[in-house]
This record gives C-alpha cells, sequence and structure tokens, in this order.
C-alpha cells in the first residue's frame, strides 16, 4: 500500500511508526508532507520515509491520503486539494471535530474515513473509533481497518456522532490519565520518594490497573472493592476523591470534552 502522509506531528508519527513497524506498509511506500523542514529531516532520518513539503506532490501516487493536521489547517489544506484526488484515493482523517461531510465538501472527494485515534497509538496500543461514507467501498474499509489495527484497537460504527463521543472518552482520555498520574507522582514526591522512584511507582501502578482490568473479568466496581480493605488505607483515600466529587467532576470533564467536539464539528 501507498500512503501518503499530510501533516507529519505527534500522531502522523505514531501511525506512519506503527505501520512500518507492524509490516502493514514498508517505508519507501510512504511519503509525509510536512511544511516544517526539521520535521521533514527528522521524519526522514529516523524512519527512512519520504517527505516533501507539497501537498499535491504527496498525493500523486498515494493509495491512501492520511490527513494529519491540526482543525485549523483544514480549510487552507482543502482548497489546495480540492479537485485533485482521483475517485479510486482514499482519504482518511484523523482530524478532531471535521465532519464527513465538511471533508468530503471541502475536498470534493467522495471516499472519505472519519477516525478518532489516541497518542498510545505510538506503542501499538492505541484506540481507534471510525466512520465512512457510504461510498467507501468494502476493500477501502479492509484498508483503514489494516491501518488502524497496526496503531492498537479499532471500533467502526455506522453512527458518525459516536465520533464526538469517543473523542471524549479515548482520544482526549490519555490526558486526564496522565492528570491523574501527576497529582499521585507529587504526592509520592511529598511523602519522600526519589522523582526515579515516583514515576516508576506511578507509571508501573498504572499500567499494571489498566492491563488486570482488561484481563481479570472483573467489573470496575469489584476490583476497585478487592483493594479496599473495611476501615483500612484505600477506604480513607476513597472517601476523600467522594467528597471532592471526583466521579461527578470526570463526567463533567468528558462532557465538556465531547461539547467542544460538537462544536469543532460546527466550526
Ligand atoms: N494529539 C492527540 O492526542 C490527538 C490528535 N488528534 C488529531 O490529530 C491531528 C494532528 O494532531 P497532532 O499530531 O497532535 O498535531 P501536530 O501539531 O503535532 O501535527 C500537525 C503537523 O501538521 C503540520 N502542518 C500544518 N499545516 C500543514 C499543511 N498545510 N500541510 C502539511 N503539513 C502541515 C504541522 O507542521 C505539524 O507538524 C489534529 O487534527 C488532532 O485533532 C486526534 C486524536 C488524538
Ligand atoms: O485535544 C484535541 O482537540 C485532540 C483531539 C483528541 C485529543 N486531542
Amino acid at each position: 500500500m501507498n500512503i501518503a502522509f499530510i501533516g507529519g506531528g505527534n500522531m502522523g508519527e505514531a501511525i506512519l511508526g506503527a505501520l512500518i513497524q507492524k509490516n502493514i506498509c514498508p517505508p519507501q511506500n510512504i511519503t509525509v508532507s510536512e511544511i516544517k523542514a526539521e520535521r521533514r529531516t527528522y521524519l526522514e532520518t529516523s524512519y527512512g520515509i519520504k517527505t516533501t513539503a507539497s501537498n499535491p506532490d504527496a498525493i500523486k501516487s498515494a493509495e491512501v491520503v492520511l490527513l494529519a493536521i491540526k482543525p485549523q489547517n483544514l480549510p487552507e489544506l482543502s482548497a489546495e486539494l480540492k479537485g485533485k484526488l482521483a475517485d479510486k484515493q482514499l482519504v482518511i482523517s484523523i482530524i478532531a471535530g471535521a465532519t464527513l461531510s465538511k471533508l468530503s465538501g471541502g475536498l470534493a472527494h467522495k471516499a472519505v474515513v472519519r477516525v478518532m485515534p489516541n497518542t498510545p497509538a505510538m506503542i501499538g496500543m492505541g484506540m481507534s473509533v471510525w466512520t465512512a461514507l457510504p461510498s467507501v467501498s468494502p476493500a477501502q474499509k479492509d484498508q483503514a481497518k489494516a491501518i488502524l489495527s497496526a496503531m492498537g484497537k479499532e471500533i467502526y460504527t455506522g453512527k458518525e456522532t459516536m465520533l464526538d463521543a469517543a473523542t471524549a472518552i479515548s482520544g482526549s482520555g490519555p490526558a486526564y490519565f496522565f492528570l491523574f498520574m501527576e497529582g499521585l507522582e507529587k504526592a509520592a514526591l511529598e511523602m519522600g520518594f526519589t522523582p526515579e522512584e515516583a514515576s516508576i511507582l506511578v507509571s508501573q501502578t498504572a499500567a499494571g490497573s489498566a492491563i488486570y482490568a482488561g484481563k481479570s473479568g472483573l467489573a470496575l466496581t469489584q476490583l476497585r472493592k478487592n483493594v479496599t480493605s473495611p476501615g483500612g488505607t484505600t477506604a480513607e483515600a476513597i472517601k476523600a476523591f467522594e467528597e471532592a466529587g471526583l466521579e461527578a467532576t470526570i463526567i463533567k470533564a468528558a462532557k465538556a470534552a465531547f461539547n467542544r467536539s460538537v462544536e469543532l464539528g460546527k466550526g
């Protein structure tokens, strides 16, 4: 598969790295169009891919064109590529809030897939939720699925509105977990651990809890109860979280992200 990336930032790099590592696409079949010269040099030397500063050049021989630029750069890109894509070329967009209708209208192109990935794709542990216009062929859907599977787990939805929900849960979600980890790390430092020790304690506890939750087959509430001895230490911490309204705050925060995704889609 020949694939062109428009935008070689954090997510572009995470995706192309996964494609190379999982042998979905050899480096010589990947072209990244990127406006920053230093990013082009970095990506070329790190991954052995081709780069260009020209978006029209990048898409010329690509079967798949992956849009990995920021939402604010989309109008300019759409104007540049409008009418330049052949019917058989598949566009995959990861741009938050960019709806299928906005992408399809802006590019004058019908074969469009919209994805909400997340940054753990960097290590093959990503979560992607995706949808497609009806004109995307079954073979093109298989292509999209192969790309997303290289990055981690993927879920297809026929309802585009679920992409806003996915943005609020899995797209932005890593930042919520990192925030919680930052807090726990500060507590560890205050209790006398060195920065190295605090970092290991927090990341191993987070990774162990997440993997255990996925593998144990037990409900999250049960897993939490198993740690919480009556009258013990965890119960005191949970009481403090409950008094601060942690669960309501988490739900409020996720809904704020959802609303922002809907708003970006209207803009
Ligand atoms: N960072 C995240 O956790 C997630 C981001 N996204 C979406 O992925 C997209 C990319 O995000 P990041 O990689 O974090 O951003 P980024 O800023 O790291 O990367 C964007 C890259 O595109 C380049 N660029 C800008 N305009 C361009 C143009 N006209 N032609 C070619 N290159 C251009 C920039 O120089 C930059 O290197 C965004 O739309 C975001 O909504 C989606 C899911 C998760
Ligand atoms: O914050 C954002 O807008 C993007 C979308 C999901 C994660 N980062």
